[in-house]
């Protein structure tokens, strides 16, 4: 059975960009649009406006994610991802965009959608500082901790993500 969806308002900053939308049925993100063309050269990164600002309800973040498609065909990532709307926020969101190819540059026409909004729930905690922790099986375990290094200059078999090939020789 599916809830009724969490009303959020929204203030469009430029009165012109259609509001964020989901794009299907079921998805967990709403686009978001730029309101500025921009053009991005390769490694170049920039802070593009969506012409929207909106008042969340205590107790829940907006976060502002990639989309896949920008980033497998452009090589669009956001810099911060996913940034975080916090639900005091009042400003127009923005979007921090970097071209991490290569080789092509980026152009955003106004209205493109640049990235997409999540809103969930989220948890407040108090710290509650104690001299031990308490166990678990993972206990300090971390980075690679679980097998599966990037194996240097070479390959490895077994358990492993990737290998990096150093192109750096003799340099
Ligand atoms: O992708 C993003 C990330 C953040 N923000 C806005 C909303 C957020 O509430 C505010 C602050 O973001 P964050 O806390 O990530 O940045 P900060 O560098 O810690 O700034 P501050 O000192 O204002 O908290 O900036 C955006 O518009 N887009
Ligand atoms: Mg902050």
């Amino acid at each position: 059975m599916s809830r009724d969806p969490l009303d959020v308002q929204i203030r469009r900053v430029d009165p012109d960009v259609p509001l964020p939308e989901y794009a299907r049925p079921g998805d967990a993100g709403a686009d978001l649009r730029t309101t500025e063309s921009h053009e991005l050269k390769p490694g170049e990164r920039a802070v593009l406006p969506t012409g929207v600002s909106i008042a969340l309800p205590e107790g829940y973040a907006a976060f502002v994610h990639p989309r896949s498609g920008l980033a497998a065909r452009c090589g669009v990532a956001l810099v911060n991802a996913p940034g975080t709307v916090d639900a005091g926020y009042r400003g127009e969101i923005k979007v921090i965009v970097v071209n991490l190819d290569p080789y092509e540059t980026v152009r955003f026409e106004r209205f493109d959608r640049i990235a997409q909004l999540v809103v969930q729930q989220v948890e407040r905690v108090r710290f509650q500082e104690v001299a031990e922790l308490p166990g678990s099986a993972r206990a300090e375990g971390g980075f690679g901790s679980t097998g599966g290094h990037a194996a240097v200059g070479g390959t490895t078999g077994g358990n492993r993500y990737a290998s990096v090939v150093s192109d750096r020789e003799g340099q």
